[in-house]
């Protein structure tokens, strides 16, 4: 469903992607894991079209080249981005920014059944349509972000560290509703520093350090792979070797 090969960011002299490529399959859930620093951020940026990249990228949605479109093009052709963040407008209401999200080349028609679908995936944004939202909690904010990125009806959802700041409740709760956004379809690529959680939904995931994939493979390999868990899970490394004190 998404392709992506050869994207390599530079700010000034700094190299923060080198011809990075990866893929996501249709209805599935792909992480991201790399520390601070990364390049994370950068790379949902240049897959929506946010950051130029160098010459050479491919990028393609449900088999169309998209690398060249400008980003609300982008959007159009069924690839959504919920920045880091959130990116939601705090002055105005729920319902507000749902429609907001709406993409009038895919959805004008579906507009009320695309809102009917998020209301339902997230009964707490029901409950709270006319609420503005800068006075929600910030897991209700992200459903907010979520939920307008849902109305353009995107076939590719791109998602920047939604569990950030938010309580390990709240993260279960968000997380049991991108289980759903796949089961109806939509491919996700998540980018996460909680990898225990984000592993836990995902189907496959990728490892990045320094701007480069430095590996990958399917979510249940990467819990079970000691460096993975050293690196992303907190693992001690001498946990089960730590020797005696000597007397
Ligand atoms: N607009 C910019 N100008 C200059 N350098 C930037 C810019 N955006 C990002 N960088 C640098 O590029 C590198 C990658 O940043 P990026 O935000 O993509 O990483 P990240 O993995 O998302 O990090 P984090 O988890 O902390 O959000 C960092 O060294 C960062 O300082």
């Amino acid at each position: 469903m998404l392709e992506v090969s050869g994207i390599s960011v530079a700010y000034g002299q700094h190299r923060a992607l080198d011809d990075v490529s990866l893929d996501v399959d249709v209805a599935e859930i792909v992480v991201i894991l790399g520390a601070n620093g990364a390049g994370k951020t950068s790379l949902l940026k240049a897959i929506a079209g946010l950051v130029s990249c160098r010459p050479g990228k491919k990028i393609s949605v449900a088999g169309r080249d998209i690398s060249t479109l400008p980003a609300h093009a982008i959007v159009e052709a069924g690839l959504a981005l919920v920045p880091e963040g959130r990116g939601t407008f705090g002055d105005l209401t729920v319902q507000e920014n749902l429609l907001l999200g709406a993409n009038p080349q895919r959805a004008r028609s579906r507009e009320a059944e695309r809102r009917e679908q998020i209301l339902t995936l997230f009964p707490r944004l029901r409950e709270r349509i006319t609420q503005t939202v800068r006075t929600m909690s910030g897991g209700e904010q992200q459903m907010v972000a979520i939920g307008r990125a849902l109305m353009s009806n995107p076939s590719v959802l791109l998602l920047d560290e939604p569990s950030l700041g938010l309580s390990p409740l709240m993260v279960r709760e968000l997380f049991t509703a991108l289980k759903y956004v796949r089961a109806s379809g939509v491919s996700l690529l998540l980018v996460e520093q909680n990898a225990q959680e984000s592993l836990a939904i995902a189907n496959r995931g990728y490892l990045i350090e320094n701007g480069r994939i430095v590996g990958g493979g399917l979510a249940e390999e990467l819990k079970a792979d000691p460096a993975v868990r050293r690196a992303y899970l907190g693992e001690l490394a001498t946990s089960h070797t730590t020797p005696k004190r000597e007397a």
